[in-house]
């Protein structure tokens, strides 16, 4: 298969720092910078540096890090902006407008070609003083493709390296996303970009559909945040490039550490079923899958754990099987009988459904009221870390 052509520009330092009651400090900002970098990401959009000096100045700051990625800040079309996106140091802006007949009334309160005019005319301000600039449509998916074609000609001829297109509100479905690709990407000249938002929980299939119809740069956030229900989650989008779109080059391993962090930075924790990065995604306790998974772990995984440098836990609980509890105790090196087993596994189901955690202490206690044997060996029962209370095997 011929690898998908993208590149990722994470915005998690921007319109992740969107989240309601969300602010990285200045070490926080070059610590996602720095662990998306070593991802292989080939954008970071940075910040917005018109928003106060401070973020001005953080911006700069992961500006001179010297990383490999290239550093993006975000841009009304006004030259207060573009020219706070020079001070800050930037390789590339992101120079919006909103083009839709709702926002040209309700925001920019001007006519639809006067808006463009004035923001051709900063673009071509930004391209003359040496930046990389992306043209974007915010409220594109509420604007006529139409419109949409015309404007990002526009832009090509002014020397835009990308066009933007914006589901500012997350209205949009696959299927719709599809259709409007299929139409924009052979009738635009340059790159698109798709930036897609989660209000109908679909940013991540949005981008997905994007990028198999040819949008080029993907934005994303790590844990998904952003504005209201946030943006494409990078780890999502990230695994799938890897396992649908045929790419290797992003390192995946750097993943788990990068989410932890980032939800102790914002106080926004995942939910344990949240795909890839969540306490429950590389987790089995159903005896049926743990019994194929000890024969072949693709029979109930279709992401490999190592994939993230992360391993596969076995929970033990209500719906243990038989194959399951002797695998454990066998990794323990108790060798009890099938009848013990059945007695074991019975105690453990009890107390599973009086909502009892089966932990290491538990289990010894259970063994040994059925064997008599007073302490289980060695010491390789632990607490989940992420996720406290329950223990892993
Ligand atoms: C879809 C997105 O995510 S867009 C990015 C949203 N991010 C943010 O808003 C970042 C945080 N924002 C801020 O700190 C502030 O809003 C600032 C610094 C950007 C602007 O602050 P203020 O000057 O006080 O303006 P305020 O926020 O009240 O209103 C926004 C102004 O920007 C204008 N504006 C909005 N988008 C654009 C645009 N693409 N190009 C030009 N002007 C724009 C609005 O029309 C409005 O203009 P007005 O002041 O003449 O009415
Ligand atoms: O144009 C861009 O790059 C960003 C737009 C955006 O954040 C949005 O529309 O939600």
């Amino acid at each position: 298969m011929k690898p998908w052509h993208i590149e990722i520009c994470d915005v998690t330092l921007r319109d992740g720092e969107q989240t309601p009651g969300v602010s990285f400090t200045a070490d926080e900002k070059k610590d996602i910078a720095s662990r998306l970098d070593a991802i292989g990401i080939e954008v970071i959009e940075a910040g917005f540096p018109i928003v106060s000096a401070h973020e001005k100045e953080m911006v700069r700051n992961i500006s001179r890090l010297g990383l490999s990625a290239k550093i993006c800040g975000l841009s009304r079309a006004c030259r207060e902006d573009v020219d706070a996106a020079l001070d800050a140091e930037v390789d590339m802006i992101g120079l919006f407008i909103a083009p839709s007949d709702l926002h040209l009334k309700y925001k920019h309160k001007k006519p639809r070609d006067v808006v463009v005019a004035n923001a051709l005319e900063q673009l071509d301000y930004a391209v003359d003083h040496g930046l990389i600039v992306r043209f974007g449509a915010e409220d594109a998916s509420r604007t006529d493709p139409d419109i949409l074609v015309d404007i990002y000609r526009q832009a090509a001829d002014h020397k835009a390296t990308y066009v933007t297109y914006a589901d500012t509100t997350g209205c949009l479905t696959p299927l719709e996303v599809a259709t409007v690709m299929k139409d924009l990407v052979p009738k635009t000249p340059i790159p698109i970009a798709m930036h897609a938002h989660n209000d109908l929980g679909c940013a991540t299939a949005n981008t997905l559909i994007a990028a198999e119809l040819g949008a080029y740069q993907l934005h994303t956030t790590v844990n998904g945040l952003g504005e209201r229900a946030g943006n494409a989650r990078l780890e999502e989008v990230l695994v799938s490039l890897v396992l649908k779109g045929g790419i290797t080059r992003y390192d995946l391993t750097e993943i788990p550490a990068l989410s932890e962090r980032v939800q102790q930075y914002t106080g926004i924790f995942m939910p344990a079923t949240k795909p890839v990065v969540g306490a429950n995604a590389f987790a089995h306790e159903s005896g049926i899958h743990i019994a194929a998974i000890l024969e072949n772990p693709e029979t109930y995984e279709f992401i490999p754990p190592e994939l993230l440098g992360l391993e596969r836990r076995f929970i033990l609980g209500k719906h243990t099987g038989k194959r399951a509890l002797v695998h454990i105790l066998t990794s323990f090196g108790y060798h009890i009988t099938d009848e013990q087993v059945m007695q074991v596994l019975e105690l453990i189901k009890d107390k599973s459904e009086d909502k009892c955690s089966i932990n290491q202490r538990v289990l010894a206690e259970i063994i040994s009221q059925v064997t008599g044997e007073d302490k289980i060996n060695g010491d390789i029962i632990g607490e989940d870390s992420r996720c406290p209370g329950r223990h892993v095997y």
